[in-house]
């Protein structure tokens, strides 16, 4: 089983009187366009593999500064997702969220950066899970979820089957 992460920083801007701006109150997320490996050619929040003797934490901080160039900071723990591949678990993944960081997003080998207002994210270009968790995660929430996938390796070719969901759960 591969144990990683999914942090999503982010910030609000000023959009001043600008009439064409919608409802999100200026509200973003930092998303990767993924450059390589798993998932790639999707969009997804920073993270990867945690490496032996790491917490999920130090995980997605390294990962974030890695992929991004941005180091963040109070990470706060929003959820568990668990993905299963024909029956087996293959990825245990914890997802942070933070408005605290520094630096710039800067693109990499692995990634490139974007600010995305909350109501403009791509969900078609994203794992298909995605769409079912990360809204309720960006508005706040906290979840505990499993997603059942068919098809034999690699994951992102396998289809989705099937999920279960739990919010508003404590870490
Ligand atoms: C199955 O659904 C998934 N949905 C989402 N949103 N994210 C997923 C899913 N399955 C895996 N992931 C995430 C978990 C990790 O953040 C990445 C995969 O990380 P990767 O394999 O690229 O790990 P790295 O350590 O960055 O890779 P290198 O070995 O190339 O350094 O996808």
């Amino acid at each position: 089983m591969i144990e990683a992460t999914l942090c999503f920083p982010l910030r609000t801007i000023s959009r001043g009187d600008d009439p064409t701006a919608d409802g999100d109150d200026g509200r973003e997320v930092l998303l990767i366009e993924k450059r390589r490996g798993l998932g790639e050619g999707w969009y997804n929040g920073p993270g990867g593999k945690c490496e032996p003797g790491e917490t999920p934490q130090e995980c997605a901080v390294r990962e974030t500064r890695e992929e991004v160039g941005l180091d963040v900071r109070d990470l706060e723990k929003a959820g568990e997702l668990r993905f299963l591949l024909d029956g087996e678990v293959h990825t245990f993944c914890h997802v942070f969220r933070t408005r605290s960081f520094t630096g710039e997003p800067t693109p990499s080998e692995e990634a490139r950066p974007e600010w995305v207002p909350i109501g403009d994210v791509p969900y078609d270009q994203m794992w298909e899970d995605d769409r079912l968790w990360l809204p309720g995660v960006l508005e706040g929430k906290t979840v505990r979820g499993e997603f059942r996938f068919e098809g034999g390796e690699p994951l992102d070719e396998a289809a989705f089957v099937d999920h279960d969901l739990e919010w508003d759960v404590s870490f």
